[in-house]
């Protein structure tokens, strides 16, 4: 018996203004998998995010999200069941680490007014706090946080209404080496506290990839490059392929590393 995917894209083109932005491309994710986007700049990486997060629909093709046809739901309620955690997160106001996760329970970008948290919502904002590593800043408030802070801060809002999918649009962007080891760290425990959990990171970086990294898309210029599990599709010839330069890729205790093969492009012309 195979389990229900809480993602299936079927054949799906998009087109804006007149321009394909992604041609084909066909992704099932099952309960449990944590799939990585990857490509160059302007690949299709976010609009494909955005058709699974149900923020678009494609111009031609299919996209179930968690069971529901795109064009035969209300996409507002279904994108209430999808954690979708986007690092240009436009909040205004000085909420706190902890209000900022409770938001994610009303799925507001602020807190309604004279809205308060059932002692259960409480509790969870409380749980998710401490698995994202924030329980000694949860006092503190948006505009003094770091960068890799507020990355968090935005993993355990999405966790609020216990969404079966969780989408990371490059969720290590602007962080140093100590924000994106802490943001890998946690990705992996949630991955470990939440076995079904099923993710969808969107990176161009591989040295991103969370060790729990199971299966990949690999995008070029809108069109899947290759897709299956991790080890299959990341190989030295195929991110070569996919990034149009000469890449030597190594994996160590679970992590992945490119360097350039330097010349490689030379004595191949
Ligand atoms: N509404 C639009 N109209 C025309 N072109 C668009 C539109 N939205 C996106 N594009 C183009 O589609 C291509 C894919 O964009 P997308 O943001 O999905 O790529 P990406 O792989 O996420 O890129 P990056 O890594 O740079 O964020 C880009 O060339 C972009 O300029």
């Amino acid at each position: 018996m195979t389990t229900q995917p809480v993602l299936e894209a079927r054949d799906v083109d998009v087109v804006r203004d007149g321009t394909p932005i992604l041609s084909e491309v066909s992704l099932t994710v099952r309960p449990g998998e944590h799939w990585a986007l990857l490509g160059p700049n302007g690949a299709g990486k976010t609009t494909l995010l955005g058709l699974l997060g149900a923020l678009t629909h494609p111009t031609r093709g299919t996209v179930e999200v968690l069971g529901h046809r795109l064009g035969r739901v209300d996409l507002r309620q279904l994108r209430s069941y999808v954690g979708h955690v986007n690092p240009r997160h436009d909040l205004r106001s000085a909420l706190t680490v902890r209000d900022v996760v409770l938001t994610g329970a009303t799925n507001t970008l602020e807190r309604v007014p004279r809205w308060t948290p059932a002692p259960e919502q409480a509790a969870q904002a409380d749980h998710l706090v401490d698995l994202l590593g924030l329980r000694d800043r949860r006092a503190a408030r948006w505009p003094t946080l770091s960068q890799g802070e507020r990355g968090r801060t935005l993993i355990a809002r999405s966790l609020m209404p216990s969404p079966r999918l969780l989408l990371l649009d490059e969720p290590a962007t602007g962080l140093d080496v100590a924000g994106r080891e802490q943001l890998i760290e946690r990705l992996d425990t949630l991955q470990l506290t939440y076995p079904k959990l099923a993710s969808v990171l969107v990176t161009h970086h591989l040295e991103e990839l969370p060790p729990g990294t199971t299966h990949v898309m690999l995008l070029r210029e809108g069109r899947r490059l290759a897709s299956g599990p991790a080890d299959e599709v990341l190989t030295s010839d195929q991110v070569s392929k996919c990034f149009d330069h000469p890449i030597h890729l190594t994996r160590t205790d679970g992590r992945w590393a490119v360097t350039a093969r330097r010349g490689a492009r030379r004595s191949a012309g």
